[in-house]
């Protein structure tokens, strides 16, 4: 199981060059996260920051219970071997054979001895696909190959936390889809806590729980895959759809008045987006705890959200999250959100935290440690409610009044009033947009 890896208002500078500021977010245990961001806004750098690499000037990172830019040196070397780290080139020694490689963080940081070393690496080799490879060097094998030589090296410590920096850079699209396969399989093996950074957009829809995104030298969102698939925030909507239009220009911001036009070209009704579906495990894996988890939270805060995000998410639930959910089959019969209740349909905003049992309720940002596992459900205590008709484009919504004004979302907050819950639903910047 991993652990939680939770980020206080951290701030990083070189110099007079600032990097990002104020940045707070949660990485849930067990769950993938993505965080995106254009060229230079600092990804790496917040990786090397979560293992102690660099040192942030403000803010904190809270490992179990340890605060990783400000502990004693033997303490950070026990947070860090909670993490596995594949960098981006995989960072493999040109000298040693894969095997070697792979076995390298055994043979330096552990006392196992030949034999144990021979089963662990023959098991991670096989994890990545690797099996026959073992006498090959660098030199001698692909991009693909590379990436996953250093996976499996990641890997052989059984790390709580996996950071991935561009696991996809350099691979083909169908290298990278096997590579997104694997990375989705071995978090449902392990449980463990996932951070990808990436450039790749059809990975960050596809892969993980949740996604963030560094703009503007601050975090400007960090949420559900369900919220920022569905955002409205330009920057957010921009990037996720790999559009020149929007206030992300080629290598610096551009000015209000020309993103404003752009943005009123691409039509104020465009709607907001279908949620596409999460890649799933491949057959003989186990099932993903993290999804029941981060679904969890997404229905317990689903009257939270807008109206058309609300409607995209219960128009994605597949027949068995409706079923767990209590949400009746879409029918041509029921209305959309909003659209009235003349079928007897409840409509989404029915669909509060309160109504749902709580031990299938994981509170934001802590994720449950309860059973959250559809058998676990206590079918008697849900609700049912139709879905709106699927699917049906939503007006693009306009942010409430409330929304605009949200503060700085530490993710670190109890369910409260629906205002408060939406506000904090996000990590979001104070005064961004
Ligand atoms: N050790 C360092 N000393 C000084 N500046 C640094 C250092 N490491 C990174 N930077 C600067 O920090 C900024 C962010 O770099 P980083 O590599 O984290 O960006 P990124 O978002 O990962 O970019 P990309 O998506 O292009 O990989 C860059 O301007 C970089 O030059």
């Amino acid at each position: 199981m991993g652990v939680e890896v939770a980020v206080e208002g951290l701030s990083k500078s070189f110099g007079s060059q600032n990097i990002w500021s104020d940045v707070t977010l949660t990485l849930p245990t067990g769950e993938i996260s993505v965080l995106l961001g254009p060229s230079g806004t600092g990804k790496s750098v917040f990786l090397k920051a979560l293992v102690g690499l660099l040192s942030p000037e403000h803010g904190k990172v809270l490992i179990n219970g340890v605060d990783v830019c400000d502990c004693s040196e033997s303490e950070l070397y026990e947070v860090r071997k909670l993490f596995g780290v594949l960098f981006q080139d995989g960072a493999l020694f040109g000298s040693m054979n894969l095997y070697d490689n792979i076995a390298f963080p055994l043979r330096e940081h552990t006392r196992k001895g030949e034999a144990e070393v021979r089963r662990i690496v023959g098991e991670k080799m096989e994890m990545v696909g690797l099996v026959g490879s073992e006498t090959k060097l660098p030199g001698e094998i692909s991009g693909g190959m590379k990436k996953r030589a250093g996976l499996a090296r990641a890997l052989v410590l059984d790390p709580e936390i996996i950071l991935f920096d561009e696991p996809d850079s350099g691979l083909d699209p169908v290298r990278t889809a096997y590579l997104n396969q694997l990375i989705v399989d071995l978090n449902a093996q392990t449980d463990a806590t996932f951070l990808i950074v990436t450039h790749d957009i059809n990975t960050a829809r596809t892969v993980p729980d949740n996604i963030g995104m560094l703009y503007r030298r601050h975090l400007a969102m960090f949420g559900p895959r369900e919220m920022l698939l569905t955002s409205t925030e330009p920057a957010v909507e921009q990037f996720l759809n790999g559009r020149r239009a929007g206030p992300i220009g080629m290598s610096e911001e551009k000015d209000s008045g020309q993103t404003a036009a752009e943005l009123a070209e691409l039509g104020e009704d465009r709607g907001v987006p279908e949620i596409i579906p999460q890649l799933g495990i491949s057959p003989g894996v186990p099932e993903r705890a993290a999804v029941w988890r981060r679904q969890d939270r997404v229905m317990a805060n689903l009257g939270t959200l807008d109206p058309g995000a609300r409607q995209a998410v219960v128009n994605s639930l597949t027949p068995r999250e409706r079923e767990r959910y209590g949400v009746d089959e879409p029918s041509a019969a029921c209305g959309g959100v909003g659209a009235g209740t003349d079928s007897g349909a409840l409509p989404a905003d029915d669909l509060l935290a309160d109504d749902l049992p709580t031990d299938r309720i994981a509170t934001l940002p802590q994720q449950s440690t309860a059973d959250t596992s559809p058998e676990g459900a206590a079918p008697g205590a849900r609700r049912s409610v139709s879905a709106p008709e699927r699917p049906r484009p939503t007006p693009h919504p306009r942010a409430a009044p409330e929304d605009s004004a949200g503060d700085s979302g530490a993710a670190n907050a109890e369910p409260e009033t629906a205002p408060g819950r939406k506000r904090r639903w996000f990590s979001r910047k104070r005064g961004e947009r």
